[in-house]
């Protein structure tokens, strides 16, 4: 009896049956895989809790052959069956696995690509296609949990069955002297021998908990994010009907320097208009803010002062969402895709257009040829981010994006700068057709591809210190000249 107390607490409900019951929850778990990296920490005792084992069944089959004859036949029937439950819930812990990682890659997506997301107003889009994701996970692993659940009940009264069983054949035996009531006793003890090789419930209590005050610190910072409110309201103010929008924008004495350094300012009383129709290229050094221009007109961030107006109307009065959704393209330099196929990337400019929209904006950016050239066309699916396509095509497909939505305001930041010159010819062309009849803003590195603009702006430091046609820039002898020289000697055109 000493030996039988030795590793529970004294004085709590029979000993052997703790241990058979305690023996059985761990089992049940390795049973499942479920917690098999702590089974594999445990690899180095295994040898041991082997040759443990081994040895009970030897002492067990000395005290009484016939009731370890009767546990041999058993334990074989449990364990296949266990076997088989096990391997059901496995398949659905892969499942409720691989559901979590397609949860994850959805806001991983929208999060990495959270400018396309914010340029085409999609938030609440991307915001419900990962909620769909998490409850799907969410159903999942809650069956996986009750599956875990009954199993364990499950396993607990079967074992302890087989402990009144023991009992009960034991009593058997005695009755027909058999079986003296110490040998049966030292069956019972012996018999718990076996839980060492798995430890008591009380470890796996403990590792639950220290997981449970892990999850509670990682979850407070999850809702921190999630209570973060954005400094500029995702949607809400006025909208201008589309029939009387005129698309001029004014950028009128702008200072803005980026939250994250306050102390360095970015765009120094900066003005500039933008005519309906027209198009104004920024050219200036690396650095100087023409990209921020673009973030100031996008309502990514607000000027720290100055105002930039639309139709006359202080963008900051006019819905974000409204802005972004319906009012501006945006072209960027490296054309964010998202996995899914053309024709869904294609409608990520306008959620409710049809097919043949689609269509239409593809042949407008020069991309209906290429598409309908691949083996699934439109259905075609372009890969994590594109990478199935080449620049000049994920390009057209952007375009075709940003086209779909007839977008009043089209900015291009430095749109064709990542393509070799072949590319660049059929993505220009494609541009060229996509500015007629527009207010457009072009950034642009290679002055070449903006020398037809009808205003070019030389940007220094955060200030405009140039602006006329190319001409008259040219003869003016300042830093566009001295910009034209140095590319011209650099080998560009
Ligand atoms: N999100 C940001 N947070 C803080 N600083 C930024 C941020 N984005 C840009 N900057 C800084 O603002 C300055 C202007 O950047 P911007 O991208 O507007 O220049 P650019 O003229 O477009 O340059 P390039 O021609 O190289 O693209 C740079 O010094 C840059 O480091």
């Amino acid at each position: 009896m000493k030996q039988t107390r030795a590793r529970g607490t004294p004085g709590r409900q029979p000993q052997v049956m703790k241990c058979l019951v305690s023996t059985s929850d761990s089992r049940n778990l390795r049973w499942m895989g479920v917690r098999s990296r702590n089974y594999h920490g445990r690899k180095k005792n295994l040898h041991s809790s082997i040759t443990q084992t081994v040895g009970c069944f030897v002492s067990l089959y000395i005290i009484s052959p016939k009731l370890t004859g009767l546990m041999v036949v058993m334990l074989p029937c449990l364990v296949g069956a266990g076997a088989l439950i096990g391997s059901f819930l496995r398949r659905l812990s892969r499942k409720a696995q691989e559901q979590v990682s397609k949860a994850t890659g959805v806001a991983d997506e929208a999060l990495g690509n959270v400018r396309t997301v914010r340029a085409f107003a999609m938030e609440d889009r991307e915001l419900e296609m990962y909620a769909a994701e998490v409850e799907k996970s969410a159903i999942m692993n809650e069956a996986l949990g009750t599956g875990i659940a009954v199993f364990q009940g499950l396993s607990n009264i079967v074992l302890n069955c087989i402990v009144l069983g023991t009992i009960f054949a034991g009593g058997s035996l005695m009755a027909n002297n058999d079986m003296s009531p110490g040998d049966l006793m030292s069956f019972l003890v012996a018999s718990q021998t076996v839980q060492s090789f798995n430890p008591p419930i009380n470890c796996d209590l403990c590792c639950l908990l220290t997981k449970m005050v892990r999850g509670i610190s990682a979850g407070a910072r999850v809702f921190e994010y999630l209570t973060l409110e954005p400094s500029i309201p995702l949607a809400g103010g006025e909208r201008i009907p589309h029939n009387s929008l005129t698309g001029r924008v004014d950028f009128l004495n702008i200072y803005f320097s980026y939250p994250t350094r306050p102390g360095s300012e970015i765009l120094r009383n900066f003005s500039l208009t933008l005519r309906p129709c027209k198009t104004v290229a920024i050219v200036g050094e690396s650095g100087g803010g023409k990209s921020t221009v673009a973030a100031l007109l996008e309502r990514f961030y607000d000027p720290d002062s100055g105002v930039i107006m639309l139709d006359g109307l202080d963008i900051r009065t006019l819905d974000p969402s409204w802005l972004r959704g319906e009012v501006i393209g945006f072209i960027s330099q490296e054309p964010v895709l998202f996995g899914t196929s053309v024709m869904e990337n294609i409608r990520f400019g306008k959620p409710a257009a049809t097919d043949a929209e689609v269509v239409a904006a593809a042949k407008q950016a020069n991309a209906h040829a290429f598409i309908a050239g691949f083996p699934e066309g439109y259905n075609t699916v372009v890969g994590e981010r594109g990478v199935t396509l080449s620049g000049g095509q994920k390009q057209r497909i952007a375009i075709a994006r940003a086209l779909i939505k007839n977008p009043t305001v089209l900015i291009l930041d430095e749109a064709t700068s990542a393509l070799d010159a072949e590319s660049e010819r059929v993505v220009q062309e494609a541009l060229d057709r996509a500015t007629t009849g527009r207010t457009v803003l072009v950034i642009a590195h290679r002055l070449s591809t903006i020398q037809g603009a009808d205003i070019i702006c030389v940007m220094s430091n955060g200030r405009m210190v140039e602006a006329g046609t190319h001409l008259e820039l040219l003869s003016k002898g300042g830093l566009y000249a001295e910009l034209i020289r140095r590319q011209r000697s650099n080998g560009q055109n």
